[in-house]
């Protein structure tokens, strides 16, 4: 076979429109999960597949730069879920007076009662010294592992598997805390694992803290 018919491009494959439905779908009822983590381990076919599609995910210059550390060891999680409270109590305070209480009553993170944690690491250095489309925006490798984040939130989705990322943890304690040398970053805190239950729309809106705009408030067309 020659190179050339190996790069040609084939007839793009065409989705019926339940297939285009089911995506939408998916989409829709993704949702971030704090509360509702049953503590079943997520079966390692499952685990497989969603990691699957995170590795599938496009990323700058074909340069991966993504690792999945997978944390189930409960003394781990118990350090991070330290973190967090760390974190978390100084967040309440920056918040202004009125909103303190109700920040303080969000349940935001599943990082004990979730079987499994999902770190996704971005090593800065994959790729060498220059990557194809990072060599003027040096954070698209960063960008890339949360597209990564992205595909495995839907994926799991599809399998009953809840995803909730936490952020609200500092960030320079993570990297040592899992052992990561200076050039690793951790991306995504991800609390994994099966869920019956979950809500409709963003808890976040259900609860009255924030409300999710329509599309059509973001959408501008500009002429020049
Ligand atoms: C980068 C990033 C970081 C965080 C989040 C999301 C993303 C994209 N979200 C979840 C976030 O609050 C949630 O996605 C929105 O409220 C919308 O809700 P659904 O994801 O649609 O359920 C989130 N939620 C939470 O309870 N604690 C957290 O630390 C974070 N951090």
């Amino acid at each position: 076979m020659s190179l050339e018919s190996t790069c040609a491009p084939k007839a793009a494959r065409v989705f019926t429109d339940d297939e285009r439905q089911a995506l939408h779908d998916v989409i829709a009822h993704r949702r971030d999960v704090r509360n509702e983590f049953l503590p079943d381990p997520v079966a390692p076919e499952v685990l497989r597949r969603i990691l699957m599609a995170a590795h599938a995910a496009p990323s700058v210059g074909l340069s991966q730069p993504w690792d999945f550390i997978l944390i189930r060891d409960p003394g781990m999680r118990a350090r991070v879920k330290a973190l967090f409270e760390a974190a978390n109590a100084q967040a309440a305070a920056m918040f202004p007076e009125e909103k303190r209480s109700q920040y303080a009553a969000l349940k935001l993170e599943g990082i004990e009662t979730a079987p499994l944690s999902i770190a996704v690491t971005c090593d800065r250095s994959r790729g060498g010294e220059v990557v194809l489309g990072r060599t003027h925006q040096r954070d698209m490798d960063l960008y890339s592992c949360v597209c990564a984040v992205q595909n495995l939130w839907l994926a799991a989705r599809v399998e009953g598997v809840g995803v909730g990322w936490v952020s609200i943890v500092e960030e320079a304690a993570l990297g040592p805390l899992l052992g990561l040398p200076d050039h690793v970053r951790v991306v995504a805190w991800l609390c994994v694992g099966y869920v019956r239950d979950l809500f409709d729309g963003p808890e976040l809106e259900a609860r009255g803290w924030a409300r999710a705009r329509a599309l059509d408030a973001h959408i501008r067309e500009e002429h020049w």
